[in-house]
């Protein structure tokens, strides 16, 4: 007889039972007087079953799994991204119930999903590395292939160093790649770099997972991260159970860094207790935009020496500068300490860059490298030990960062095209950010300073106040809220400013301005003034 509470029991407490269990005995076990013996001996053989399903349900739940993980927020990647990737597969079905007739991803910097053409040197050289077999009818791709001369001479050096992408490199990458980034160091900055320094990474993002795992030892490290940021800091950070430090940049001074404003943010951390080991700077911004000058980059610099912090300098937007100019940390840190023997000998820099953006555009790919000045050898060995565990990092990528850091140069046979197709992405990056940035200025409420950089704008939003109570309402903020009613009737996905961070009663969102054509834009605007008009 306890066999029905038993299946009660098995079927109220695991709703994944309930679900596997067929609806005819679900409804009878419930049903008393409906048991028969037959059925009271199908219970029993039911309950057997339940009981053991139950011993073998899943052991994982949201409540039992690594709650950093759980805590961890990446809103570029978040509820907005998942229904717009829903929108678009419901487009894909030919179903015709939306409002909108495409949706445009413009939540994240993936260039080549919007239309961003690769490069064909560099995906004329990797087309041989993927398949070396090509080299055996070099007239063929000479002549009627369109391949230059260099782009063989490229592809039988890789191969002649790497043997075949489809082996595992040396842990930190290739040798022969990594000597290539350290003349691109040397070239860029005018100081010699050490190939035994430079690490190559699957994107920025696993050379930032690599220097965080190191630096943070226990829940009271803390890190200086900007605020607004790319989420990837918060979000490791969470992971790692270590604690951000935010400092906020200024808005009123287009997007700037104020050392001042650090200062603050790490005294009043080390008073809580915090031991703040590190400051992230992310230049030119993400999503800000703003490059950080010389001056600035030596006031931080200066602040890391006199409070012995790491330095982490995400540089992958370098060359997407449209105000200002870049400057790497790592050729400012070198100058000064050229200037002032040995007093910033101590400072540890590891500057970090990727194939992701920029005009390469290959996030696809997943390469990067990160650079290191000053750690001790000791550190190093365990990052060293850090990046094995994974191996290596894809070595097609690794490649890739090759052919970045040594593009063809003027007088080599595929350098006109090279630079063409270079030339063009630039101007037509700055010509739809300086479209969108003329639709911002048009609407009312909206504030956006002009587009300096990376691949984003992130302008202010003052929403009517009934727009913030129907947010509210809703269980969200009044950026999510208008993040998400924007999604509903246009297709656009952008990210509200809380995903990235952004001080208290102020309202953004970030857009990128990559997706081609300029119908988003208006179909932005239209939905603005409707929202305004609605809720004002
Ligand atoms: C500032 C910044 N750093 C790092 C990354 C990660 O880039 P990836 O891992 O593709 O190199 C991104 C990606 O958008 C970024 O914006």
């Amino acid at each position: 007889m306890a066999s029905h509470l038993d299946v009660r029991h098995v079927l109220t407490d695991c709703p994944s039972v309930f679900v596997q269990t067929p609806p005819s005995l679900v409804t009878r076990t419930h049903s008393r007087p409906l048991v028969t013996p037959l059925l009271r001996s199908r219970q029993v053989h039911l309950v057997k079953r339940q009981t053991h399903t139950v011993a073998n349900m899943p052991r994982l739940n949201l409540g039992n799994i690594n709650p950093h993980v759980v805590e961890a927020k990446y809103a570029v990647r978040g509820e907005l991204a998942v229904k717009s990737e829903e929108y678009r597969a419901k487009l894909r079905r030919g179903e015709t119930d939306l409002p909108f007739s495409e949706v445009i991803s413009a939540n994240i910097g993936n260039p080549q999903q919007l239309d961003q053409k690769p490069i064909t040197f560099f995906r004329q050289v990797l087309s041989i590395l993927e398949n070396p077999r090509l080299l055996d009818n070099e007239q063929v791709l000479l002549d009627h292939l369109g391949y230059k001369s260099d782009v063989l001479e490229r592809a039988k050096f890789l191969l002649k160093n790497i043997g075949s992408v489809g082996a595992y490199s040396a842990s930190a990458g290739v040798p022969a790649i990594k000597e290539s980034v350290a003349k691109f160091l040397e070239r860029r900055d005018g100081f010699p770099a050490d190939p035994a320094r430079i690490y190559l990474s699957a994107g920025a993002s696993s050379g930032v997972n690599t220097l965080l795992h190191i630096i943070c030892a226990n829940p009271s490290s803390g890190i200086l991260v900007p605020i607004p940021q790319y989420p990837l800091y918060t979000a490791s950070l969470s992971v790692l159970n270590a604690t951000c430090v935010p400092y906020y940049l200024d808005e009123a001074a287009s997007w700037g860094t104020s050392v001042e404003t650090i200062k603050e943010a790490y005294n009043a951390a080390k008073r809580n207790g915090t031991d703040v080991r590190a400051i992230v700077i992310i230049n030119p911004g993400n999503p800000t935009g703003a490059s950080l000058s010389e001056a600035d980059i030596k006031s931080v610099l200066q602040f890391a020496a006199e409070e012995n912090l790491v330095v982490m300098a995400d540089e992958v937007y370098q060359t997407n500068v449209f105000i200002g100019k870049f400057h790497s940390f790592r050729q400012v840190l070198l100058t000064m300490q050229k200037e002032n023997p040995g007093k910033y000998d101590g400072v540890e820099l590891a500057s970090l860059h990727s194939v992701s953006k920029g005009m390469v555009g290959e996030c696809g790919h997943r390469g990067g490298y990160f650079d290191l000045v000053g750690f001790k050898a000791e550190v190093e060995e365990q990052i060293y030990k850090f990046v094995s565990i994974m191996l290596c990092s894809p070595v097609i990528g690794q490649c890739l960062v090759e052919l970045m850091v040594n593009p063809p140069r003027p007088g080599d046979p595929s350098y006109l095209l090279y630079e063409q197709e270079y030339n063009s992405i630039f101007e037509g990056l700055k010509k739809r950010a300086t479209a969108l940035y003329e639709a911002f200025k048009e609407m009312e409420g909206v504030e956006c300073g002009e587009p300096q950089g990376s691949m984003y704008l992130f302008p202010t939003i003052h929403v009517p106040a009934k727009a913030a109570d129907a947010a509210r309402a809703e269980g969200r903020t009044p950026d999510e809220f208008y993040c998400m009613r924007l999604l509903e009737a246009t297709g656009v996905c952008v990210v509200p400013g809380s995903g990235f961070g952004q001080k208290e009663g102020t309202l953004h969102f970030r857009t990128t301005f990559l997706a081609p054509g300029t119908e988003w834009v208006s179909s932005i605007k239209k939905f603005h003034q409707e929202f305004m008009n609605k809720y004002r």
